[in-house]
């Protein structure tokens, strides 16, 4: 039997670059080919690659020194049966076709809706790859496989780098390094979510995997099936998403016949998989000697199977390499044959072809190509659009979106909202916005509001904890309620709180510290960072804060742990203005000299902002060292983390009270000592580091407490059922912070509406009675009052430290309340026409704006506009508009006025005669970005013609004076200067 021809002009970049016309000649050339440049035979021609798929036990996919194998661990993927077979098997229940119909579609709908507006938010010339296909597939993902721990960003950096390891026939030793990064940081997330699946049944595959009867995965096969699944399942729905839509656009006339026909997505998808199989090559190894095509094949030889190119085989299909929706169904190979047969291909249909193309073309009209950027598209292994900019001509309104007023006319539903934190405060905004004739009752297990806002942001951060200005305000209006010191399944069953209400949503977060999960994590001295946090913020139910020591031993890289570092590294003049628990704070911080803060990742892909680190660069009295970073390969000015830790010894400290070490690349691997913490020790890539410690804090993520009444994150919509709805970290995991509370709290008022309107549920319940020991809003504002006027000096409030003494507060009617209005007693003036137009992130400007329409009654006829919903030609000469705008980010206007922004900038609309003045909410601890995003709105008025007039003002959310105030007093002026002229 003849030997395999051997193909030696076959170069791997030009494979990477263009594999079709190569895959054309071999096939000419019979089909299985020796090629020295990959060290494979090459399968190329249909029917060879088909005869591998059905016969396993020749041609095994357990490949001995595998390269998946290295990359990922020893999946089902490179197993034979019966082994694979078991595996395969407990992998499935998740990814049933009927399972993705009734569970996972509308999580497909909820993300495809999600990434499209962030697409529609930058604009035309967005990338339609890596601005909508990438993170709708990887959180698609993330959601499915129930990896609550990650984010769809690590689920992207992971399949990617895995997958580079995968294909890295180069050997390239970066290629490695980065891989095996993202190896440890899955099976470090994997560590967190299994115990809690475990705990929570759910329907996610790691969850139904738990439960399989008779069958136990070893954790070793669990991690690597894990990043097989995140390998292949992130890259197969984008690349398909991508080159279906590549296809399209390219392709008018079966466009225009796919649009007319839905019924044609389904062809469109697999005419796509078998013009490009995303996953376009897979290797094999021969168990015995054997003969393929007609060529001998040594036993132990490796072969690769070419799915791109037998999908193009020209004795299949005719005009193989024309993309044509209607050609005659013939079974492609994209999700393999036999045994191995992709168990996410139902997953992925549904997720492109039910749900994301029709939703992109029906959405975005007049959908193209980005004329002078042209698409690229790349890989033999994988391949895939590796760019795809686009344009379009208009922007339809999702499907999904019931009209506010047609919901809010039909009924009003008595909704309780369990949890007074920002999740919570924000929903109840939204339902009073959606239902304003609802009756919102919002219950608190303490007798004080506001959660995280109050006791988990960092004291030394005042603006972030701003936010409870509006909250306050939320509790004036007559139908929202603040119903404090009630704790839902202790003092009142969760069932007897919805048989009174219409619907309860739970917003009660997430309140325990994960542990660390090694040797030593019991000790004394070891303490978790929500309670560190809790602690400076004089918690109510925390107790005695206790001594840290000199040194301190703090483990993640996320913003929590830089918050504990921060407030250890402060001394108490530096606390000046806040509302921080001085006894607390002296005890914790009073000893602490040494701080190793201690992250597994390397600087780049650590969780910290930035902005934090810039912070602890600028800590008077504090020295920095950094250890491990490996920033000599990152270009200065190419990546913002790696940049703000240089940015750590820019300016050394001379003779510092305290020394912050950095460690990159440790994971921590036991905690020693005699009864108490003496030491911590990490492993990294040059082995084990000890470090002294009289105190660890663990900031390694937050998992749900016994008195979580339902799983975090297992309802990702943040409907449990009609009836039941999560909010917050209930809803979507311990990530996300106060503003991505605002945005889901919109979008869960919109599902309350949906079920109100379907009927789901009703209105008219009757409530809770009253609790034994109650506190009410009323009683918060007496507490507000005490501590506020027990404030020590330099302080802005001294919090009350125990239940007792916040409850006897909360009921002292001696305290002297000042006078307030009830919101819904307002009324609109008459006089001067004023528009304000706000833009904002987290609701304060909003609620500037509403105070402004009520301060300015009788003076100005106003009217108040959301800058999302304006457009530069809605301005008017005949009115004065007054900008509210605040600034996110490091310096930019809020994700809601940027089209606002870009039309003014990209159109340069003629605004000349439209008269405005400007208020600039921000924060003067950005101190080069202060108030940074109204100027921008600004500036891009005045350069279009349109005239400024009055004082420019501004509020510092750090500052002790409320935006509201500022912002009356402010606009006072304006209208004084502005009327006249007017008039
Ligand atoms: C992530 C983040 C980034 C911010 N960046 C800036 C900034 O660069 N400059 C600034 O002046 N304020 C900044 N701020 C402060 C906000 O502008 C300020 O809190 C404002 O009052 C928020 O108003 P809003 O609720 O209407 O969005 C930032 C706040 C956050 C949470």
């Amino acid at each position: 039997m003849p030997e395999a021809p051997v193909a030696d002009w076959v170069t791997i970049p030009d494979l990477h670059r263009d594999p079709f016309p190569i895959y054309e000649r071999l096939r000419a050339e019979g089909g299985v080919h020796w090629v020295p440049a990959v060290g494979r035979y090459l399968v190329t021609s249909y029917e060879a690659v088909h005869e591998t798929e059905l016969d396993q036990e020749v041609f095994s996919a357990n490949e001995r020194g595998s390269l998946q194998i290295r990359a990922m661990g020893h999946s089902m993927l490179r197993r034979d049966d019966p082994e694979h077979y078991l595996e395969r098997k407990a992998w499935q229940p998740a990814l049933r076709p009927g399972v993705v119909q009734r569970v996972w579609r509308s999580t497909f709908e909820r993300n495809a809706e999600r990434y499209l507006d962030e697409l529609v938010e930058k604009g035309p010339g967005a990338d339609l790859i890596w601005d909508f296909a990438a993170p709708y597939a990887a959180e698609s993902l993330r959601e499915i496989i129930g990896l609550h721990s990650a984010r769809q960003e690590d689920l992207q950096r992971w399949s990617q780098t895995l997958i580079d390891a995968t294909g890295n026939y180069a050997d390239d030793p970066e290629v490695w390094a980065k891989g095996l990064r993202s190896f440890d940081e899955v099976d470090a997330a994997l560590d967190e979510v299994l115990p809690w699946h475990a705990a929570n049944p759910n329907e996610s595959l790691l969850s139904q995997l738990l439960r399989i009867p008779d069958y136990e995965m070893p954790i070793e096969r669990i991690r690597a099936n894990v990043k097989m699944t995140i390998g292949g399942g992130l890259n197969e729905p984008r690349d398909a998403l991508g080159v279906a839509a590549w296809a399209l656009l390219t392709h008018p006339e079966q466009r225009r016949a796919v649009e007319a026909d839905p019924s044609l997505w389904n062809a469109a998808f697999d005419e796509t998989l078998r013009w490009v199989a995303p996953i376009g090559l897979y290797s094999r190894q021969v168990t015995r000697d054997t003969e393929l095509a007609g060529v001998r094949l040594p036993a132990g030889a490796r072969l690769g199977i070419c799915i791109l190119s037998a999908n193009r085989d020209e004795r299949v299909w005719e005009d193989a390499a024309r993309f044509d929706v209607r050609r005659e169904v013939k079974p492609h190979l994209a999700f393999g044959k036999g045994v191995h047969v992709c168990l996410g291909a139902w997953v992925a249909r549904s997720e492109v072809a039910d749900v994301a193309l029709p939703m992109l073309f029906e959405r975005l009209r007049g959908l193209d190509v980005v004329p002078d950027a042209p698409p690229t598209i790349a890989g033999w292994v994988f391949r895939g659009m590796t760019s795809l900019p686009v344009r379009w001509r208009s922007v339809a309104e999702p499907a999904t979106v019931v009209a506010a007023p047609a919901a809010a006319e039909q009924a009003a539903p008595r909704i309780a909202i369990v949890g007074a934190g920002p999740a919570g405060c924000f929903t109840a905004q939204a339902l009073r916005r959606r239902f304003p004739a609802a009756e919102l009752e919002v219950l608190d297990g303490l007798p004080v509001p506001y959660g995280l806002v109050r006791s988990g942001v960092a004291a030394d951060h005042p603006g972030t904890k701003s936010v409870a200005r509006q909250f306050d305000r939320l509790f004036q209006h007559e139908r929202v309620r603040f119903r404090g010191n009630v704790r839902v399944g202790v003092d009142v069953p969760l069932d007897a709180l919805r048989g009174a209400y219409d619907a309860v949503v739970l917003a009660t977060g997430m309140r325990a510290d994960r542990p660390l999960d090694v040797p030593g994590d019991a000790l004394e001295g070891v303490h978790g960072a929500g309670r560190i946090t809790r602690l400076l913020n004089a918690h109510a139910d925390e107790g005695e804060a206790p001594s840290l020591g000199e040194r301190v031993v703090v483990v993640g890289h996320g913003n929590v742990a830089m918050d504990v570092v921060r407030l250890l590294a402060r001394d108490a003049e530096g606390l000046g203005g806040t509302d921080v628990d001085d006894e607390a704070h002296e005890r914790l911080a009073g000893a602490v000299r040494t701080i190793h803060v201690v992250g597994r990742s390397a600087p780049s892909a650590a969780r910290f902002d930035p902005v934090m680190v810039r912070e602890l660069a600028g800590l008077p009295g504090v020295a920095h060292r950094v250890h491990g970073a490996g920033l000599e390969g990152i270009e200065p000015g190419k990546d913002a983390r790696a940049d703000a830790v240089r940015g750590l010894v820019a300016e050394p400290s001379s003779q510092p009270r305290v020394e912050v070490h950095w460690w990159f690349g440790l994971s921590p691997a036991r905690i020693e000592g005699d009864g108490r913490v003496e030491r911590a020790v990490f492993r990294g890539a040059d082995g084990e580091v000890e470090l002294g410690a009289d105190a660890i804090v663990t900031a390694v993520g937050f998992a749900a407490d016994d008195e979580c009444l339902v799983e975090p994150g297992a309802h990702a919509s943040g409907r449990v059922e009609p009836g039941l709805y999560t909010a917050g970290w209930l809803r979507r995991g311990p990530r996300g912070t106060i503003p991505d509370q605002r945005t889901d709290a919109r979008e869960l008022a919109r599902l309350i509406a949906d079920d109100l309107e379907a009927g789901a549920i009703g209105a008219g319940r009757d409530g809770l009675p009253p609790v034994e020991g109650e506190t009410d809003f009323e009683g918060w504002r007496r507490i507000d009052v005490r501590e506020q006027l027990g404030a020590a000096p330099g302080r802005s409030r001294s919090k009350l430290r125990s239940r007792a003494a916040l409850l006897e507060a909360a009921r002292d009617a001696t305290i002297p309340l000042p006078e307030v209005e009830r919101l819904e007693t307002a009324t609109e003036g008459a006089g001067l026409p004023v528009t304000v137009l706000f833009g904002t992130e987290s609701g304060g400007a909003e609620l500037v704006a509403d105070e402004l329409r009520r301060g300015l009654a009788g003076r100005a006829a106003v009217e108040v506009v959301d800058i999302a919903d304006a457009a530069p030609g809605d301005l008017d000469a005949s009115r004065l508009h007054l900008l509210v705008c605040s600034t996110y980010g490091d310096g930019e206007v809020p994700t809601s006025a940027r089209p606002f922004l870009r039309a003014l900038v990209e159109e340069r609309p003629d605004l000349r005669g439209v008269r405005f003045a400007a208020f600039g909410m921000g924060d003067r601890s950005y101190a080069k970005t202060y108030s940074r995003g109204s100027e921008l709105v600004a500036e891009a008025l005045a350069a279009c013609g349109a005239e400024r007039v009055g004082e420019y003002g501004r509020h510092d959310a750090g500052g002790p004076v409320p935006a509201t105030e500022a912002a009356l007093e402010w606009a006072e002026g304006v209208l004084a200067e502005a009327a006249a002229p007017v008039a």
